[in-house]
């Protein structure tokens, strides 16, 4: 079985061969690469993923193996792995299980002995691929599989309380967090600040999160296209009005179409943790994680109402959103990291401070 041919067929016309990392040998989906030098648990297990495969640019995966601590959700939800050199003998205090083995329990398909360099090249030469990671190098992947509703299959059914160990505020403050395809890490920087996190179905209503009685409400990040939930953005657009709102990834996508702005896709995505990203009112650049393929379009923003918060360096797409006059906040990239660096974790302190100074309820 190891000896059976491995190969990453792409609708470019390009055929890659590798080597199996994973007993289960056939997948296909959108390739994305991600440039983060650590962190592939959690790149592997960010729901954002999901139906996609990940190609780590980083030559070297799976060194410091697998543990219990960096699950970003119950299991990885990406289609497929893809690495240059895979690591089979991990060195670290915590690790639990190498690469290959996590893989093989989730049954995710992967690769090795991929030139990743030369994927990527292909990947930001042609913007939008698909590829099928297959035995057989004349299969062809089938662009007609993309799931437009694959936020139904990450987001939890039902509600799920998480009560804070850390009696930082009093009265205790309650976030709602509306799940696209949460990573744990959001919810873990909440309840770390002291608030208590409800989490709930991204159809929740309006009316269904007034009875939770938030004092504000987080829409998370999550995986696809963001104009393929249209048909929330009229709940969106109602609850982000009436409480303090935090939007995150695929959450600030959300408000901004629900408040009438436009999304368009990147050429070939925003995937990794450094990427520089400029607060336009303080003057200060922040390097952040980020995995997104779509982004708000800087033009179509209604500037009577918002302002730009936050653009990137490299490119000058928009990076965040702020409301004129209501609480009411949203950032393309991931102040939770995990993977990168925490410089805009005070996003979480912020978004907090707006209902806890006053130790009562702020909305109506
Ligand atoms: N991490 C995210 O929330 C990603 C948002 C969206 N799926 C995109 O690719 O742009």
């Amino acid at each position: 079985m190891q000896d059976e041919m491995a190969y990453l067929v792409l609708n470019t016309g390009d055929v890659l061969e590798g080597k199996w990392l994973s007993s289960v040998r056939s997948t296909e989906g959108e390739l994305v690469f991600n440039t983060a030098m650590t962190g592939y648990q959690e790149v592997m297990t960010d729901p954002s993923y999901a139906d996609q495969i990940v190609t780590m640019t980083y030559p070297l995966i799976g060194n410091y193996g697998c543990n219990d601590i960096d699950y970003e959700s119950l299991k990885p939800y990406l289609a497929g792995f893809i690495v240059s050199t895979a690591s089979h003998n991990p060195e670290h205090y915590e690790s639990k299980q190498t690469l290959q083995k996590l893989l093989d329990e989730h049954k995710i398909p992967a690769l090795s002995d991929i030139d990743t360099r030369a994927l990527t090249r292909i990947i930001r030469e042609h913007g939008e691929v698909y590829g099928k990671i297959t035995a057989d190098p004349y299969d062809q992947p089938d662009m007609s599989s993309v799931n437009p509703d694959i936020v139904s299959t990450v987001s939890v059914t039902q509600k799920q309380v998480f009560k804070t160990d850390q009696p930082a505020n009093d009265p205790t403050p309650h976030v709602v967090l509306m799940d696209f395809g949460y990573k744990h890490s959001i919810a873990q920087s909440l309840l770390a600040l002291g608030c208590d996190v409800t989490v709930v179905p991204y159809h929740t209503s309006y009316i269904e999160i007034q009875s939770l009685d938030p004092d504000g409400v987080l829409l998370s990040n999550g995986p696809g296209d963001p104009k393929a939930l249209s048909d929330l953005l009229p709940n969106i657009k109602h609850i982000s009005e009436e409480y303090p709102t935090l939007g995150i990834c695929l959450g600030h996508q959300l408000v901004a179409l629900a408040h009438g702005a436009t999304t368009k896709r990147l050429p070939y995505g925003h995937r990794g943790s450094n990427h520089p990203v400029k607060d336009l009112q303080s003057g200060k650049v922040m390097i952040t994680s980020q995995n997104h393929g779509y982004v708000v379009d800087y033009d179509s923003v209604n500037m009577k109402d918002w302002y730009v918060s936050h653009v990137n360096v490299n490119d000058q797409s928009v990076e965040g959103l702020k409301h004129q006059s209501k609480p009411l906040m949203t950032v393309q990239f991931h102040p939770e990291a995990h993977p990168g660096p925490i410089d805009t974790h005070h996003l979480f302190v912020d978004f907090i401070q707006q209902f806890i100074t006053k130790g009562e309820k702020q909305h109506a």
